[in-house]
């Protein structure tokens, strides 16, 4: 089966379809996409190889999706950390905010250290909205997800890969490989470039919209939030 990508402006029509013919709201979609994230890192890090998750979040969607994630992995058993910079405003993080506050998951504003200190990184900085040169405070914080040790498991995009052609030729991003990607909903053109595992997540489409969108899902399993897929889109 060959694995059928969606461009970055279909990713976002879907988007919108879904928030409006298909009534979820953004919090039903973030929700299902942050707790796939969650499943993907409890697969790529077992509980006993190392609790201390650093969760990088983005100011849109993508970082939206990092902070429902971080919130899920504290109820597994994991110690999550949160690194976000650039808070928005905006009342749904507002809540996913302080739902973790209330959890005492700890925010640092010291990525450099936080990052010796961790056992695998979620890198939700940017998602299928990422466009032109990485602006500040991110360059340096992509440097350190390129040249890290650490594990790092991209959501939806490797951040300031460019949505539809792949790693940035040059910049910050130029050489970032993280060892794994979820792509929600499902993957973009950049998964031809991808070179680590694969997973799906966001299990909320409908038939009738996977064929509207030419997509052909592999199919998940049971209670699994997430697939793994090989890149030509088989079922691992
Ligand atoms: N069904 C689905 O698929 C679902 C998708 N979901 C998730 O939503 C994600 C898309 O979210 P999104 O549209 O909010 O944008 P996203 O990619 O987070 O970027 C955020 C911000 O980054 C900024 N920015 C951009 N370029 C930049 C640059 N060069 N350098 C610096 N900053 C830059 C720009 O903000 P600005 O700085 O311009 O104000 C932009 O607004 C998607 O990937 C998936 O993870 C789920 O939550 C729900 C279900
Ligand atoms: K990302």
């Amino acid at each position: 089966m060959a694995l059928r990508t969606l461009s970055a402006k279909s990713a976002a029509a879907l988007d919108q379809e879904l928030m409006s013919a298909g009534a979820f709201s953004i919090d039903q979609l973030m929700e299902l996409a942050g707790l796939s994230v969650s499943q993907a890192v409890f697969k790529l890090q077992p509980l006993n190889q190392g609790k201390r998750i650093l969760v990088a979040c983005g100011p849109g969607n993508n970082g939206g999706d990092g902070l429902v994630a971080a919130r899920h992995l504290f109820h597994y058993g994991y110690q999550p950390t949160i690194y976000y910079p650039k808070q928005s405003k905006n009342e749904l993080y507002q809540r996913l905010t302080k739902q973790l506050k209330d959890l005492k998951v700890p925010f640092t504003e010291d990525f450099p250290s936080a990052l010796k200190e961790t056992d695998h990184i979620v890198d939700a900085i940017f998602g299928f909205s990422f466009s032109g040169d990485v602006r500040e405070p991110f360059p340096k914080v992509i440097e350190a997800l390129r040249d890290t040790k650490i594990p790092v498991l991209a959501v939806d995009a490797p951040s300031s890969w460019n949505i539809e052609d792949g790693p940035p030729g040059s910049g910050p991003g130029k050489g970032f490989m993280p060892e794994a990607l979820i792509s929600l909903t499902a993957p973009k053109p950049l998964v031809k470039w991808f070179e680590g595992r694969h997973f799906l997540g966001g299990r909320f489409l409908t038939p009738e919209m996977a064929e509207k969108y030419n997509l052909e899902l592999p199919k998940y399993q049971d209670l699994d939030q997430i697939v793994e897929v090989n890149i030509e889109g088989g079922k691992l």
